[in-house]
C-alpha cells in the first residue's frame, strides 16, 4: 500500500503582457511557490482590501512558457508509471472557464505540438506495452461527460448525435460491496495507439458537435477519459487491474461573476453545485476526523470516489489566468488546491485472480483428485467410456504391441474399465493375427506380466501423482501455447497494418493529406450536404464509420449543395479564422507524407545494402571455405579475414540505421495520423459552424422579407395561400415540411427553391420589382432601410438562383443599394 497525499501543480496561462500581479519561486524548499500581489485599486468585491499579498505553495508552478511537454513528463508521466504497476491514477484539472483545462488535458486543436495529456500518456503507455514482452497487456477505453448531473457515453458511434440528448445517458449503479458501476458507459478495447487517438477524437467530436451556442456545454460540463488497464504474465491466472482517469472539470467561475441570467444561470447553478459538493468532500476528507464523506451527492464525487482519499494516486492542476481581470479567481482555485492537497489517499496494487484461469486450474485438481480418491478407496466408476477415450486406447494398445522394447508398459491408471477395455482390445488383435494360438500365447504371458507390472506401479501413489502433476503441467503449456498463438496472430496483423501503412504513405503522398482534409471546396461537394443542423434533426449530422481497427470517418451524408449555398459557404470560409489553420496543417500534412514517403524509400535503400552486404560476405566466406580446401590449409577457417571484418561491420552500421529509421518513420506515422485526426475534426467544425450561421442568416432574411412583404401587402407574395405556394419552416425542422402549415412564415431551403420556381422570381428579385415601383405598392425606401438595416445583409447571405447570370445581378444590385441606402442613413 502507498499512501500519499493529492499532488498539486499550478499552471499559469500565457498573457500577451507580462503581468506584474504574481511571482514564482522555484527554489521554495517543499516544491514552488505562487505568489499574487493584489493592487489595491483592484480590491473590490471578492478581494480583501486588507491583504496585498496571497502565497499559495504547490509540488511545481510551470509558468507561462511551458511546453505540453513538460507538463507531460512531470506531472503525467509518474502517473502512467504508477497506472503501468497496478495502481489506480487519476489527473484533474481545476480553473476557471478559459484557464487551460482542456489545453492541458486534451491538447489544442491546432498544431501537434499542442497535444495534451490524453495523446501523450496513450502514447506512451502503448510504447511502455511494445518493450515488455513478458507482460500481456489489455486495455479499454471510455469516455464519460457529466451535464447538469447526467452522464452522457461520448464513444457512442451509432446514434450520430447532434445534442448532447441523443448520447447515451449513462446511470451510476453501487453494488452491496459499495463499488461504483457505470451502467450504459462503453468500455472499448484498443490495440494500439491508433486505435485509442481515434475514440479520444470520436470523443471530442462529439463533444463539439452536441454543443449549441446557448449550450456551450464543455464549459460546463465534466469530461472523464479513462484508460482500464489489464496485465499478467502469460499463462498465469493473477492480473493486475488499474484505471486512469484523465479529468477536464468544467469551469470553476463563481456565478457572481459569469454575469449570466435566465437559463444559463441555471445551469451554472448547476456546475457550480457540483462543483460546490466536490469541495464539500474535499473539506470532508481534509477532517481526519469525519465518519461521512458525502460523496453521492453528485455523480462527479460518485464516479471520482476513488480518486479522492481512496484506491488511487491523484494529481490536480490548478490552471489559472493571471491577467488583472481574473486575479480572484485565480487566488480562489490556488486556495482550493491548498484544500486538496490535505488529502491522503492509500493505493493499493489491484490484484486479482482470472476467474477463466482459475476455473481450468480447479477443474483439473477436481479431475486428479477424483482419480485419486477412486484410488484409495478402489471405487469405480460405473460410465461408459467415451468414444474419444476408447480411440485413444486403441491407439495405445497397438503402440505398445508394436514397440519392440520387452520393458515396455502401458499405464493406464486406476481406471479399471480402461484396464478391462484394453485387454479385450488385445484378445481381438492377437486373435486377428495369422498365426493366433501361439502368439496368443506369447502375448497373453507378455501382456498378463505387464499388467500385473503396471497394477503393481500404478498403486503407488508417487508415481500417479507424477502422472498427474506432468498432465498439468501438459495443460499448462497448452494453454500458454494457445496465448503465444493469439499473440503472435496479433503481432503479424500489427506488422501488416504498419507495411499497409508504409506503402500507403510511400505510394500515396497526396492522398494521405487530401483525404485527411477534404479542404474546403470538397467540403461542399464530395460531402454533400453540409446542413449539419437539419441532417442532424434526421438524426444523420455525423456518422462514425467504423472499420475493424477502429478507425473512424467523417462524413455527411446529403445532397449537393445549391450554388447560392456553395457561394455562402465560399464566403464563409474565405473569412474564417480556422482557414488559415487548416491551411497550415495541411501544408504541414503535406511535408510530413513527404518526408515518411523519403524515409520508406531510405528503408528500401538500407534494406537493399544490407543484403547486398550479406551476400558480399557470404561470397567471401565460401571462398575462404574453398581456398582452406584447395591449399588443406585447416587453420583457414580461424584467421582473421579483415574484408569479412568490414563487411560485418558496415551490416551492423547498416542495420543501426534501419532501425532507427524505423524508429523515426514510427513518430512519423503518429504525428501523421494525429494531424489528420486534427483536420478531421476541424472540418467537421467548420461545417457545423457554416451551418449554423447560414441558418441564421436565412432566417433573418426571412424575417425582414415576411416584414416587408407584410407592410406592403395584406397578403403577402411569400404567405402560403395557394396550394402552389409551399407553406414556410425553419431550417431544419423536421415537422415543418411534411405538413406545411398555414401560421409558419420561415422557408427551408427547399421550399424556398421550390417557391422560387413556381413565382420564376427570386425572392430578393421579386423584393426589387417591389421596391422599383415601391411607390404604387406603397414600400417606401424608409421601410425597405429598415429592413435592410435590420438583417445586416452581405452578399453571402441572400438566397440565390443557382443561375449564375441572375445571381450575379441580384448580388450587383443588392450590394449597390446597400450602398446607396448606408449613404444616406437613416430616414429622420
Ligand atoms: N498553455 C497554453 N498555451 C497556449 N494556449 C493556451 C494555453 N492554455 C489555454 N490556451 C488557449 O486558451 C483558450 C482557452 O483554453 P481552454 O479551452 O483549454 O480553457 P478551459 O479552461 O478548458 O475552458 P472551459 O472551462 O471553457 O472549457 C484556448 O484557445 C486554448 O488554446
Amino acid at each position: 500500500m502507498v499512501k500519499q497525499t493529492i499532488q498539486i501543480f499550478g499552471r499559469i496561462k500565457p498573457t500577451r503582457k507580462t503581468p506584474a500581479v504574481y511571482s514564482v519561486d522555484h527554489e521554495d524548499p517543499t516544491g514552488a511557490s505562487l505568489e499574487f500581489v493584489v493592487p489595491r485599486d483592484l480590491a473590490d468585491g471578492f478581494v480583501n482590501n486588507k491583504r496585498e499579498s496571497y502565497k499559495f505553495r504547490f509540488q511545481k508552478v510551470f509558468d507561462r512558457t511551458a511546453r505540453q511537454e513538460d507538463i507531460f513528463e512531470n506531472i503525467a508521466k509518474p502517473v502512467a508509471d504508477s497506472v503501468l504497476s497496478g495502481y489506480n491514477g487519476t489527473i484533474f484539472a481545476y480553473g476557471q472557464t478559459g484557464s487551460g483545462k482542456t489545453f492541458t488535458i486534451t491538447g489544442g486543436a491546432e498544431h501537434y505540438r499542442d497535444r495534451g495529456i490524453i495523446p501523450r500518456t496513450l502514447s506512451y503507455l502503448f510504447e511502455r506495452f511494445s518493450q515488455d514482452s513478458s507482460m500481456i497487456y489489455t486495455t479499454h477505453i471510455s469516455y464519460l461527460e457529466i451535464y447538469k448531473e447526467m452522464g452522457y457515453d461520448l464513444l457512442d458511434s451509432r446514434h450520430g448525435a447532434s445534442r448532447l440528448e441523443d448520447l447515451p445517458k449513462v446511470a451510476i449503479m453501487e453494488d452491496p460491496e459499495k463499488n461504483i458501476h457505470l451502467r450504459n458507459l462503453t468500455l472499448q478495447l484498443t490495440a494500439n495507439e491508433e486505435e485509442a487517438l481515434n475514440l479520444l477524437f470520436l470523443g471530442d467530436t462529439n463533444r463539439m458537435i452536441a454543443e449549441t451556442p446557448m449550450n456551450q456545454a464543455s464549459t460546463r460540463s465534466h469530461c472523464i477519459f479513462t484508460v482500464h488497464l489489464c496485465r499478467r504474465e502469460p499463462g498465469s491466472a493473477t492480473l493486475q487491474r488499474s484505471k486512469l482517469h484523465l479529468v477536464d472539470l468544467a469551469g470553476s467561475d463563481r456565478v457572481s461573476k459569469t454575469g449570466l441570467n435566465g437559463q444559463l444561470l441555471t445551469e451554472a447553478k448547476y456546475i457550480n453545485l457540483s462543483l460546490h459538493y466536490l469541495e464539500q468532500v474535499i473539506v470532508a476528507l481534509s477532517e481526519k476526523k469525519r465518519a461521512h464523506i458525502p460523496y453521492r451527492n453528485s455523480m462527479l464525487t460518485s464516479v471520482l470516489r476513488d480518486s479522492l482519499g481512496g484506491n488511487c494516486m491523484t494529481t490536480m492542476i490548478a490552471t489559472m489566468a493571471v491577467d488583472k481581470g481574473n486575479l480572484d479567481e485565480s487566488i480562489s482555485t490556488c486556495r482550493f488546491a491548498q484544500r486538496v492537497a490535505l488529502i491522503k489517499n492509500e493505493a493499493v496494487l489491484n490484484e486479482e485472480l482470472d476467474p477463466a484461469l482459475l476455473i481450468a486450474r480447479l477443474k483439473r485438481e477436481v479431475q486428479s483428485l477424483k482419480e485419486e480418491l477412486s484410488m484409495v478407496t478402489g471405487e469405480q466408476r460405473e460410465d461408459q467410456l467415451t468414444a474419444e477415450e476408447i480411440h485413444k486406447l486403441e491407439e495405445s494398445v497397438k503402440a505398445f504391441l508394436d514397440d519392440p522394447d520387452p520393458d515396455v508398459t502401458l499405464p493406464l491408471g486406476a481406471d479399471m474399465r480402461k484396464i478391462h477395455l484394453c485387454f479385450s482390445l488385445l484378445k481381438k488383435m492377437i486373435l486377428d493375427r495369422s498365426d493366433g494360438g501361439n502368439m496368443l500365447r506369447d502375448v497373453k504371458e507378455s501382456s498378463e506380466v505387464t499388467m500385473r507390472r503396471e497394477v503393481v506401479q500404478d498403486s503407488n501413489h508417487t508415481a500417479a501423482a507424477e502422472v498427474t502433476k506432468l498432465k498439468e503441467m501438459l495443460t499448462q503449456r497448452e494453454n500458454e501455447i494457445s496465448i503465444l498463438v493469439k499473440m503472435l496472430k496479433k503481432e503479424k496483423k500489427r506488422a501488416q497494418d504498419s507495411a499497409a501503412l508504409l506503402i500507403n504513405i510511400t505510394n500515396n503522398q497526396d492522398s494521405a493529406s487530401q483525404s485527411a482534409l477534404s479542404s474546403s471546396t470538397t467540403a461542399q461537394t464530395s460531402d454533400g450536404d453540409t446542413d449539419a443542423e437539419s441532417a442532424g434533426h434526421r438524426g444523420q449530422a455525423v456518422q462514425y464509420l467504423k472499420t475493424d481497427s477502429h478507425k473512424v470517418h467523417f462524413s455527411i451524408p446529403g445532397p449537393q449543395l445549391s450554388m447560392g449555398k456553395q457561394e455562402a459557404f465560399e464566403t464563409f470560409i474565405r473569412d474564417n479564422e480556422d482557414r488559415l489553420t487548416i491551411e497550415d496543417n495541411k501544408n504541414l500534412l503535406k511535408q510530413r507524407s513527404a518526408e515518411a514517403r523519403k524515409l520508406g524509400e531510405q528503408l528500401n535503400e538500407t534494406r537493399n545494402t544490407i543484403n547486398e552486404l550479406k551476400k558480399q560476405l557470404e561470397k567471401q566466406r565460401r571462398r575462404r571455405a574453398a581456398y582452406s580446401v584447395m591449399e588443406n590449409h585447416s587453420g583457414a577457417e580461424e584467421e582473421v579475414n579483415p574484408v569479412e571484418e568490414n563487411l560485418l561491420k558496415d551490416i551492423e552500421q547498416e542495420k543501426k540505421a534501419y532501425k532507427s529509421t524505423i524508429g523515426h518513420l514510427k513518430a512519423l506515422r503518429t504525428e501523421i495520423e494525429h494531424m489528420q485526426l486534427l483536420l478531421g475534426r476541424a472540418k467537421v467544425k467548420l461545417q457545423r459552424d457554416f451551418q449554423r450561421w447560414w441558418s441564421q442568416e436565412v432566417s433573418s432574411v426571412q424575417e425582414a422579407e415576411s416584414e416587408a412583404a407584410a407592410r406592403c401587402h395584406p397578403v403577402s407574395t411569400l404567405q402560403p395561400s395557394s396550394p402552389h405556394t409551399p407553406g414556410f419552416r425553419t431550417v431544419g425542422d423536421p415537422e415543418g415540411g411534411s405538413d406545411p402549415s398555414p401560421d409558419s412564415f420561415t422557408a427551408s431551403d427547399q421550399d424556398l427553391r421550390d417557391f422560387r420556381d413556381s413565382k420564376r422570381v427570386h425572392p430578393v428579385s421579386a423584393w426589387h420589382e417591389k421596391s422599383l415601383d415601391g411607390q404604387m405598392t406603397g414600400f417606401t425606401p424608409s421601410s425597405e432601410w429598415r429592413a435592410l438595416s435590420a438583417t445586416k445583409l452581405s452578399s453571402s447571405s441572400i438566397p440565390l438562383t443557382g443561375d449564375h447570370q441572375a445571381d450575379a445581378d441580384i448580388l450587383a444590385f443588392v450590394r449597390a443599394r446597400q450602398n446607396l441606402l448606408d449613404r444616406a442613413g437613416p430616414p429622420q
